[in-house]
Order: C-alpha cells, then sequence, then structure tokens
C-alpha cells in the first residue's frame, strides 16, 4: 500500500468521537478528544472515579475496569471500555467487558501474538459486539520505555479491518511513527499532562496530514481536515524559507538581483508530477509567491545583520 492510501475499514463511534474514519484522534488527559481512566491498582469505585471525571469533561470517557463488577457502573456512565492483558487472558472476562454493548478498546499484551490478540477482538463480536477498537504498544520493562510493534499495528489493522491505536508512552516521535505506520489514534497516559496531549497532537496532525487520505462529508469535517493539511504546510513552508535562506547567503549573488528563473521552472515542474490536478499551470503563481516571499526574508534578515 503506498503511503497514502486510504484503506476502507469500519469506524467505530466512541460516544462523539469517531475513530478510524477520520482524523488520527488522541485519548488520554486534560486536552484530548476522548479521556481514559483504569482502575487497576486504584481504590477507587467506578462510579466515583466517572463521577469526578464527568464533573471537569462533557467528552468520551472510557473506563478500564478493574473487576467484572465495575462494568455495570461503566455502561452507565462512560462511552467505552478498555481491557488490558489481565483481561485478554480470560475470554469469559472478555464476553463480560462487551455485553453492556459499549465499544470496547483491546489493548494487546506484550507476549500476545497477533492472533491471540484478532481472537479475543472477534470474541467480543461473536457476543453480539462488533465495536471493537485494537491498541497496539504498552508500558516497557523500567530499561525499555515503550514497547510499539508498528508491523504488528499494521497487520492487525490490514487483517481486522478494525480501526487500531498506539500507545506511544510520553514520546512525540512515537506517537508521530505509529501515525505514519497507520495507526487511527493515539492512547495515551490517563495522567499525561497538557503539553504531552498537545505534543501527540502536533505530531499525529502533521503526519496525518500527508499520510491519512480523508473523504470529509460536512463542511465542518472538512475545514478541519484543511486545517490539519494547513498545519503540515506551515510546517514545510517554514523549513522552505530556511532553506532557501541559506541558499541566499552560500550563492555568489543571493536575493533578488541572483534569481534563477530556470531553477524555478525545473522545481515546479518537478512539484506538478506530485499535485496533477493543480498542474503546472497553477503550481507556477503558488511557488512564485512561495519563492519571493522567501526571498524578502532572506534579504531583511541580511540587511538586519549588515553583512
Ligand atoms: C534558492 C535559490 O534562490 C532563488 C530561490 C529559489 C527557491 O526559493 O526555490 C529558487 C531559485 C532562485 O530564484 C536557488 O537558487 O536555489
Amino acid at each position: 500500500m503506498s503511503l497514502t492510501a486510504r484503506a476502507e475499514r469500519g469506524a467505530v463511534q466512541l460516544g462523539t468521537l469517531e475513530v478510524g474514519g477520520g482524523p488520527a484522534v488522541v485519548i488520554g488527559g486534560a486536552g484530548a478528544d476522548a479521556r481514559w481512566i483504569s482502575l487497576r491498582e486504584r481504590r477507587v469505585r467506578a462510579a466515583e472515579a466517572v463521577a469526578a471525571i464527568r464533573a471537569e469533561w462533557a467528552g468520551p470517557v472510557l473506563v478500564e475496569p478493574s473487576s467484572v463488577a465495575d462494568l455495570p457502573r461503566i455502561a452507565a456512565g462512560a462511552e467505552g471500555v478498555v481491557v488490558g492483558e489481565a483481561w485478554t487472558r480470560d475470554p469469559r472476562l472478555v464476553g463480560e467487558a462487551a455485553r453492556p454493548g459499549l465499544p470496547v478498546i483491546v489493548r494487546r499484551g506484550p507476549a500476545e501474538t497477533l492472533e491471540e490478540w484478532l481472537a479475543v477482538a472477534d470474541l467480543c463480536a461473536a457476543g453480539g459486539n462488533d465495536r471493537v477498537v485494537l491498541c497496539e504498544g504498552g508500558q516497557g520493562s523500567p530499561g525499555r520505555p515503550a514497547v510499539l510493534d508498528l508491523p504488528l499495528l499494521r497487520a492487525a489493522r490490514e487483517r481486522s479491518g478494525r480501526p487500531v491505536l498506539a500507545w506511544p508512552g510520553g514520546d512525540p516521535a512515537l506517537a508521530a511513527a505509529a501515525v505514519a505506520a497507520g495507526a487511527d489514534g493515539l492512547l495515551l497516559d490517563p495522567d499525561s499532562t497538557p503539553e504531552a496531549v498537545a505534543a501527540a497532537r502536533d505530531a499525529a496532525t502533521i503526519v496525518g496530514a500527508v499520510t491519512r487520505r480523508e473523504e470529509p462529508g460536512t463542511v465542518l469535517a472538512a475545514r478541519a481536515a484543511v486545517d490539519r493539511v494547513d498545519a503540515a504546510l506551515a510546517v514545510l513552508l517554514e523549513r522552505r524559507a530556511e532553506l532557501a535562506g541559506t541558499i541566499q547567503r552560500l550563492k555568489p549573488v543571493g536575493g533578488f538581483a541572483g534569481r534563477d528563473m530556470d531553477r524555478e521552472r525545473r522545481l515546479v515542474a518537478e512539484m506538478a508530477r506530485r499535485a496533477p490536478a493543480l498542474g503546472e499551470e497553477r503550481l507556477a503563481p503558488i511557488m512564485n509567491a512561495v519563492i519571493e516571499a522567501g526571498l524578502r526574508l532572506a534579504e531583511e534578515r541580511r540587511a538586519t545583520r549588515r553583512d
């Protein structure tokens, strides 16, 4: 599959948040598209935990239960259930988690094979609940921060047709790599800081703008998709201006005086291969504006440095 191809898959709705159909989503702490909490290793009751998060967040909430007893409370107050390794080892528990009809996020345990992982998802579906999202990656050992198998993530996505999230730890570079590999979203630590959430979202936005082909159905969704592409364009335009500025300093004659129209025509022709709908005719004035902005910046900088 090419880098920018769009794979067909079933999207899963987590409350108001669609996973798998549009942009890569971010699930985690404050500032994310959805929040989640784990009741494992916490001495807090499901109802209290859900109420606490509800007090500050009106969007989708997912909960990892500590036992089957938590499920009715979760079903009453949350938009999804998260099950991890402890659950996926026990088919009966998985069946119970899927029964209330809430979407289920199935996290792969580090020792679990692709077949075992997908079998857990199928178990949910067999119980009548096909709203299953997979999640690859998890906490490593102390010397090994995150364990994220990207080929396995891709295989799971292609084989199951289900959305697949990735757990990138706190590393935005891994978040970017996961989205580039096809992850439909990121599951961050529930206690992630707003800064960590923003960094992961930024990485997902920039990479996703190139790798995720979207087909939005409303003006609002299409504008949001355009905003993501513009975010990536801004990063590239800034980088391009810096590089073009370097060339002005290195050339014997820089700035507008050293303009090379033949080089400009050739780069437009090369770009038209990747942008055939726009073609050379439409790209030429765009690139002329981009190039002139870069030259103006270079000349302004040169004037203030007086070199
Ligand atoms: C950067 C250069 O200087 C100018 C700016 C260009 C650009 O921004 O791409 C291209 C050709 C030149 O007119 C260059 O010569 O490569």
